[in-house]
């Protein structure tokens, strides 16, 4: 087996960078093994307009001086969000994708949607101009059992908009179940989905091995162990359909060590290496690049990155329990079993 394997850099395309204090600890852990991520708008308030992605991406690029990490834009889907802003946010370059987030779905996801026929126009136009949607999607129906949430917003609500608006290019965010896999599968084109890290390592029982764990409560919730097999299998299995998307979402910890305590894994520190351990687990590290840096920039026509990543095996991997910000410390994700796989981005291009 090689000890060694260099890649095109990883992008990660679905990511959570926060602001202010929280954005300037954590944007440098991104940058680390990453060279581009899709970030996600729902910052309080949130990033609805091509102004606001602007400003944003400025306080974004503040925080990584070196330009070596390309923040890509999204807007926040609002039931007032302007098409014609949209339209002008995508044709200058500002934005790659625009986020819908079910109104009261996930953190801070106040101001998305109740009413789908309310977007209905701005999906229109979309598919026109070729802008990806990115769904969380879960239903937010009390009634909805949680573990059920993904499968039936997929059958209520996202193959009912799919069905309407024939040519919008949809991303399902952090699919944790098999009805989402299957669902991806079952489209020839136009549609994709991210896969976080975390939901390929913990089922449902890590939320609650011993006592309450709350770094491990994100949401969609991690779902049964054959769901999480679902997941490896799509990761591994070459399809394009299937990238990654670490949904590295950072809470103080006191924020989440609570009575109410958010949801959220912070990833992007060990995100790559603890792929490298799984894929090579499941004897498909040649498909580890597939999955981390050519799917996804094939699915958003953008190119490969020509600079590249080596991975090496090692002494295993050690990482600090937490990191200190600016908010207080913030624990990052634990796997529960070692990594030996250290990753550096090369300065030359391949
Ligand atoms: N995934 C999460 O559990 N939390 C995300 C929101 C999201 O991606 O749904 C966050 O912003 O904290
Ligand atoms: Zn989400
Ligand atoms: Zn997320």
């Amino acid at each position: 087996m090689s000890e060694t394997i260099t890649i095109p850099c990883p992008d990660d395309w679905h990511l959570h960078l926060r602001d202010e204090a929280m954005l300037r600890a954590v944007a440098p852990e991104s940058a680390r093994h990453f060279a581009r991520a899709i970030i996600m708008p729902n910052l309080v308030p949130p990033v609805v307009t091509g102004a606001d992605a602007r400003a944003y991406r400025d306080r974004i690029l503040a925080a990584l001086p070196d330009g070596r990490f390309t923040p890509l834009m999204t807007l926040y889907l609002t039931e007032d969000t302007d098409a014609d802003d949209v339209a002008a946010a995508h044709a200058e370059g500002l934005i790659t994708a625009v986020k819908l987030y079910p109104a009261g779905a996930t953190t801070n996801s106040a101001s998305g949607v109740r009413d789908f026929d309310r977007v209905r126009g701005v999906l229109e136009r979309m598919a026109d101009i070729g802008l990806p949607l990115c769904v969380h999607g879960e239903v937010t129906d009390p009634d909805v059992d949680i573990f059920d949430r993904e499968a039936v917003f997929i059958e209520r609500i996202l193959d009912p908009i799919r069905r309407a608006t024939p040519g919008l290019r949809v991303v399902l965010e952090h699919v944790t179940t098999r009805d989402g896999t299957d669902y991806v599968r079952s489209a020839e084109t136009g549609l994709a989905a991210t896969l976080t890290a975390h939901h390929l390592v913990i089922n449902r029982n890590h939320i609650f091995a011993g006592g309450i764990r709350p770094h491990y409560y994100c949401l969609p919730i991690a779902k049964r162990e054959t769901h999480r097999r679902a997941l490896v299998e799509a990761a591994t299995s070459g399809d394009a359909r299937f990238f990654l998307g670490t949904d590295s979402a950072p809470h103080a910890d006191a924020m989440k060590e609570s009575a109410c305590g958010c949801a959220g894994c912070f990833t992007a520190p060990n995100a790559i290496p603890l792929l490298a351990e799984l894929f090579e687990r499941e004897g498909a590290l040649d498909r580890l690049e597939g999955f981390v840096s050519r799917h996804g920039p094939a699915f958003y026509g953008l190119p490969v990155n020509r600079e590249t990543l080596t991975l090496r095996r090692g002494a295993p991997f050690t990482w600090p329990g937490r990191i200190e910000t600016g908010d207080g410390p913030v624990t990052l994700f634990d796997p529960g079993f070692p990594l030996h796989w250290h990753a550096t981005r090369n300065e030359d291009s391949a």
